[in-house]
């Protein structure tokens, strides 16, 4: 297990956002969250990077009790979370944000392995482009492709395929494919094309609490689950 969760929670005044959650995940796997809007996803996620304090119960990472740690200090154990571009510097160019990201790694040769990076995530066509003239979905790749510059254990990636094509969508398959069993992915996601595609796990929040987890199949044939979100 690289990661176990136990009794999670975190309340907003009287609103039970994350409210008592379990949550492991296996090295290597590809995990996806889902639930209805305001079911706790983003919440939980930034429990787990460390944007959010926990208020209480635990989080341990590949052994460590990361419970208390600081946002920064998990992204150097390994936990690089993406979210809503905001990691993204709009006047350099998409080449420039990706090498910050390299070096900050400490690449022996900046140059090829920007380029890799780029390649990576199919950017490299884009490579002089500004950064913050890019489409929305091509950002989310570069903001990809900059969590992955990190060399991460576990990518927690929110939406990631929001404002994709679907010939775009092929392609983030592809990339998430790619990077494990070394990276372990956490996504959540709305589109139930990619998650039953893509997941070899799903957890599905509700309201704050874990109303169901396992493999796909499981997930789709469950009444409650069915009822809950997938609109029976
Ligand atoms: N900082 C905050 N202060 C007060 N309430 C909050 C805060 N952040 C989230 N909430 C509330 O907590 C609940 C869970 O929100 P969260 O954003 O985690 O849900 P979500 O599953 O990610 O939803 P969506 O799919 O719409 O993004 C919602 O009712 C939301 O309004």
């Amino acid at each position: 297990m690289i990661l176990e969760a136990r009794g999670l929670t975190r309340h907003f005044g009287g609103l039970r956002a994350i409210h008592a959650v379990d949550f492991d995940l296996t090295q290597g796997e590809i995990h996806a969250l889902i639930g209805p809007n305001g079911a706790g996803k983003t919440t939980f996620v930034g429990l787990l990077s460390g944007r959010i304090p926990v208020e209480a119960g635990t989080i341990r990472f590949a052994g460590d009790d990361i419970t208390r740690l600081p946002a920064h200090r998990r992204v150097r154990l390994g936990i690089a979370y993406t979210f809503q571009i905001t990691s993204i510097y709009p006047r350099l160019s998409v080449h420039d944000n990706l090498a910050l990201a390299v070096q900050q790694r400490g690449a022996a040769d900046l140059g090829r392995e920007t380029l890799a990076a780029l390649e990576r995530v199919g950017l490299a066509g884009r490579a002089a482009q500004e950064a913050g003239t890019l489409a929305y979905g091509h950002q989310r790749l570069l903001e990809i492709a900059m969590g992955l510059a990190l060399s991460p254990r576990l990518l927690i990636l929110d939406e990631p395929t929001q404002g994709l094509a679907n010939a775009e969508i092929d392609a983030f398959k592809a990339l998430v494919r790619s990077v494990v069993p070394e990276t372990t992915v956490l996504l959540i996601e709305h589109n139930m094309d990619v998650v039953m595609d893509l997941a070899d796990r799903i957890t599905v929040l509700n309201a704050g609490e874990v109303l169901a987890s396992g493999p796909p199949a499981q997930i789709r044939a469950n009444e409650a689950v069915q009822t809950a979100y997938l609109g029976g």
